[in-house]
């Protein structure tokens, strides 16, 4: 048996099209949702996921503005920017895309977005909303993966999910959004002990760890749903490719449906980008979801 690719680059293409078609309507009112990229520093990684960004924002009618700001640039003059961005009526969304150079506390720079245009979902105010269950801008990467496993499984009441990380931008909000839909959830991170047996339970797997090919078939029960939001470049054969943090050859005639690397996790984030972004638009005008 082999498991079911879920096709990311699809589901992104659906909730872009929903979003374009959503913007439509609140241009024809006379609202033109914007979103801001901050981008500080040159690493290559980056600038490939502002472009890619920038790119999906202009083919769904949202208009995107992007700062640069060098290396060696202040913390004051990265949120000199963001204040700037909160003050301007006009811009709806603010992404300051991760990491910061080092010498940047990250925290100060995201506590000073604005909630209402925290398009990532990484405010304190919207993490601790996620928690409670308010309904608030959450995180790109976890919506999405929530997105494929809604499209894949329907309810997932009752479920074991295990997430393999415990990041604040991947697996913490990961985990809070499977207890949202009703799962029983594992989190497992670099202490965990024998953490290829409590994988091994899961029905739902969402791996975000950061470690190319870390979990192999021994953590997989036959039949789960394996969704891998790894992003590693590595050297292989002599040429550089993108894998995920699961041993895709190995897991595929284990899972009953898996993500690949790339088309998978990655195109849904930049679509759930979108997705907040017009969410926030919506909302600074006073309209409900519907309108
Ligand atoms: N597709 C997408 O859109 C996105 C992809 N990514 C990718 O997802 C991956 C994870 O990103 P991110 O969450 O930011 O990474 P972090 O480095 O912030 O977190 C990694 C997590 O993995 C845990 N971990 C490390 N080693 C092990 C191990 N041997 N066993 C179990 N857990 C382990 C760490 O544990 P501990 O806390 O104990 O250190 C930590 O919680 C990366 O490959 C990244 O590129 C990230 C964002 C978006
Ligand atoms: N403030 C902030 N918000 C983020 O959401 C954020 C961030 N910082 N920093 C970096 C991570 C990573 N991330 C990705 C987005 C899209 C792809 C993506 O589209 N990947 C393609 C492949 C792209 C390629 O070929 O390089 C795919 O998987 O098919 C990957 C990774 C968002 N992140």
């Amino acid at each position: 048996m082999s498991a079911q690719l879920i096709d990311g680059k699809a589901a992104a293409a659906r909730v872009l099209a929903e979003v374009g078609a959503d913007v439509a309507v609140l241009k024809a009112r006379g609202i033109e949702p914007a979103l801001a990229v901050v981008l500080v520093g040159d690493d290559p990684a980056s600038q490939v996921y502002v472009r890619n960004k920038v790119l999906r924002a202009n083919e769904v009618g949202i208009r995107s503005l992007e700062y640069r700001l060098g290396a060696d640039a202040s913390a004051e003059a990265v949120l000199e920017v963001v204040a700037g961005l909160n003050a301007d009526a006009s811009v709806n969304g603010i992404l300051v895309q991760l990491p910061l150079p080092a010498h940047i506390d990250e925290t100060r720079v995201l506590q000073a977005i604005d909630p209402a245009k925290d398009v990532d979902g990484f405010h304190s105010e919207n993490v601790g909303g996620l928690s409670q269950g308010r309904p608030v801008l959450t995180p790109c990467t976890p919506a999405g993966c929530m997105r494929l496993l809604r499209d894949t499984l329907g309810d997932l009441s009752g479920k074991h999910a295990v997430v393999v990380g415990r990041s604040n931008i991947v697996g913490k909000p990961m985990a809070a959004l499977l207890l949202a839909a009703n799962c029983s959830v594992t989190v497992l991170h670099s202490r965990s002990v024998k953490p290829e047996k409590l994988c091994g339970q899961a029905d739902i797997v969402v791996a975000a760890v950061g470690r190319p090919r870390m979990i192999g078939a021994d953590w997989i029960k036959p039949g789960a749903v394996v969704i891998d939001v790894g992003i590693n470049r590595i050297e292989e054969n002599g040429r550089s490719r993108l894998v995920g943090d699961v041993d895709f050859d190995a897991v595929l005639p284990v899972a009953s449906a898996i993500t690949p690397v790339p088309g998978g996790v990655g195109p849904m984030t930049i679509a759930m980008l979108m997705h907040n972004t017009l969410l926030a638009a919506r909302q600074q005008h006073g309209l409900s979801a519907q309108e």
